[in-house]
């Protein structure tokens, strides 16, 4: 994968335009992080792979070298009073006490590389960071997190250059410098370095930007194992299910961590648009295309039609029953990046599943993962990952990194939550363009998530549970001539597929379970500010008795703890105003 990303590769690619214009000078990229967390193994991956991008900041010190360490290269090795006659003279951009050692950076290391045209990086300690922000010095700073305090001592103790007191003070000092994640004003990007060729993608991507003399803000934005599905499948990641589901503002200006930027840091991942009609367009699929008046009365949770494909005889104390069972599995969320698959991923995470969330938005998976992490969530079982689920080759692609993070595992949960409303939408002059988008992804995006979840599990032979959010429209279709008919009509597609799907495991044979949830209107913030046009939509949800995503999410988490005899074939939820 190591090559996939090369920087080099990208700045030639642009340069006959770069060369037209004026070219920005690279910022410089400081590293920051605990001892043993990766610094200088990611350091020189990024090095190695592009050496007339990168130069590094040869920092003083007064420690002693460790073996193959050499003196000009990877330190200038001096004497306490040389160093401190330096600081006298004014020498160093900054320096500090570490570890108790004094560090510090020259103007001259860094002048080096700046004059060599190079991007300088810098890897220093957090007290160095805090002096350079200060400074003068336009820079990007990243913080490298290890995926745990127990991984991070592994690590040090694995390289074998520090005897264990050292090691010991390392550790204490870890703890310290990991708490200033949270300063503000000071890292633009955290990069957690749980899986090396994850982070080293992560950080080749924020090296794009101080290559391109981008400067943060320290307004940070964790950057995680974000996976980039088109990486994966360079050649055929663009291919549409259907064509007009294309990505319409590929090079649409979008904020990440702080900056903001004209062209997507890789073309492959470009975020797709906005609703076509944003006036009343909404992202999760159970929402307000739903017409009040119509909503059949009552939840209703036992309106099967069959019963679930396995249906092996169980009794309701089994141990098998609960969300015990799910406690290590793999769960795959789509739409993971607001609403009801935000809170799904939360819940799921938070009863001890790993959970794969897929969504378009990068920096929507970006802040899930902040939200999961503040939560306690371990960042070793959350894999978010840049998809759309309208293109083949993105699906097709999730199976692999999946297994690729966590060998062995494979897809035990799906739910297919993502799925749109779009406005411009009716039968009678609606646009095609908001039909095949709705199509593609209410109806193709899911059967092609549920065919890869179904080869991923037949390839195991182990069948878990698909469970397909639809929509109270998926039961009758809404009055007015504003046209949620075709929506409704997306949704009862759906609801075939979940029935034929069932039928079809029947017939196969397996032990496949599938349950599909039917929420009436759910307030989402997008529906709120765009369907509506204001905070007064709040007003609105309220009057409607509106549900929140969040007790759709609950529904999951029901279906999934149920024992299998009890009925989670089509949980109807309506507000509750209608449930007569
Ligand atoms: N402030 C500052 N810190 C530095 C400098 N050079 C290295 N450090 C930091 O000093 C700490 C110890 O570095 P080192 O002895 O090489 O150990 P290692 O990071 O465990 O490999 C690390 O946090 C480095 O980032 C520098 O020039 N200035
Ligand atoms: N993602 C990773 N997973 C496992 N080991 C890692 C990872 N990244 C780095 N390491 C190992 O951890 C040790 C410490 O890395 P190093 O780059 O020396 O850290 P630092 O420069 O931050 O002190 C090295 O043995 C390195 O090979």
């Amino acid at each position: 994968m190591g090559g996939t990303y090369s920087t080099e590769e990208g700045q030639a690619q642009s340069g006959g335009q770069k060369n037209a214009q004026v070219a920005e000078k690279p910022s410089a990229l400081v590293m920051c992080g605990p001892s043993g967390v990766g610094k200088g193994t990611l350091i020189k991956k990024l090095m190695d792979s592009s050496p007339r991008l990168f130069g590094f900041s040869c920092s003083h010190t007064t420690r002693t070298p460790r073996q193959g360490e050499e003196d000009g290269v990877h330190y200038n090795f001096i004497s306490k009073e040389d160093f401190e006659k330096g600081i006298e003279a004014g020498q160093f951009l900054e320096y500090a006490r570490v570890h108790s050692n004094i560090y510090g950076t020259s103007y001259k290391a860094v002048e080096a590389v700046a004059e060599a045209g190079k991007c300088c990086i810098l890897d220093i300690d957090v007290q160095g960071a805090r002096q350079v922000r200060k400074s003068k010095l336009k820079a990007i700073f990243v913080f490298v997190a290890p995926p745990s305090t127990e991984a991070l001592e592994q690590r040090l103790r694995g390289r074998n250059t520090e005897s264990s007191e050292q090691i010991d003070e390392r550790m204490a000092a870890a703890r310290e410098e990991i708490a200033t994640i949270k300063e503000p004003g000071l890292y633009d990007y955290v990069i957690f370095n749980d899986d090396l060729e994850d982070a080293f993608a992560q950080l080749v991507l924020v090296a794009k930007r101080a290559l391109s003399g981008k400067q943060g803000n320290g307004s940070q934005s964790i950057t995680g194992p974000v996976t980039l599905v088109a990486e994966e499948e360079p050649s055929q990641a663009s291919q549409p299910a259907a064509s007009t589901a294309a990505p319409a503002n590929a090079t649409s200006a979008k904020a990440v961590g702080g900056e903001t930027e004209k062209t997507p840091l890789l073309a492959a991942t470009a975020q797709p648009s906005e609703p076509a009609a944003p006036s009343k367009a909404v992202e999760a699929s159970a929402t307000n295309q739903e017409a009040i008046a119509a909503a059949p009365a009552g939840t209703d949770t036992s309106s099967a039609s069959t019963q679930p494909a396995s249906a092996p005889e169980q009794s309701p104390a089994s141990p098998q029953s609960g969300m015990q069972r799910w406690r290590g599995k793999v769960a795959l969320v789509t739409g993971a990046s607001a609403g009801i698959g935000w809170s799904t991923c939360e819940l799921l995470a938070e009863a001890g599943m790993r959970v794969v969330a897929v969504a378009r938005r990068r920096e929507r998976l970006e802040a899930l993962q902040q939200h999961l992490v503040s939560r306690g969530v371990p960042i070793a079982d959350f894999l978010p990952v840049v998809c759309d689920i309208t293109k083949e080759a993105e699906v097709v692609a999730l199976p692999r990194i999946i297994v690729k993070r966590w060998p062995g595992v494979g897809i035990d949960v799906l739910v297919n939550n993502a799925g749109l409303g779009r406005n411009n939408a009716a039968l009678w002059d609606g646009s095609t363009g908001s039909w095949v988008e709705m199509i593609s992804t209410n109806v193709l995006g899911v059967c092609m998530c549920t065919r890869e979840a179904l080869k991923d599990m037949t390839r195991r032979e182990q069948y878990g549970h698909i469970i397909n959010i639809s929509s109270m429209s998926a039961h009758r279709v809404p009055n007015g001539a504003s046209g949620g008919s075709f929506y409704a009509a997306t949704k009862h597609a759906l609801r075939a597929i979940t029935e034929g799907l069932r039928q079809e495991a029947r017939g196969r044979k397996v032990d496949l379970r599938v349950s599909s949830i039917s929420p009436g209107i759910v307030e989402t913030e997008f529906a709120t500010v765009h369907a509506f046009g204001s905070e007064d939509a709040k007003d609105k949800y309220k009057q409607m008795k509106a549900l929140q995503a969040v007790d759709v999410a609950q529904a999951v988490v029901y279906c999934l703890s149920a024992p299998d005899h009890v009925d989670t074939n089509d949980i109807q939820m309506r507000p509750v105003e209608q449930q007569t």
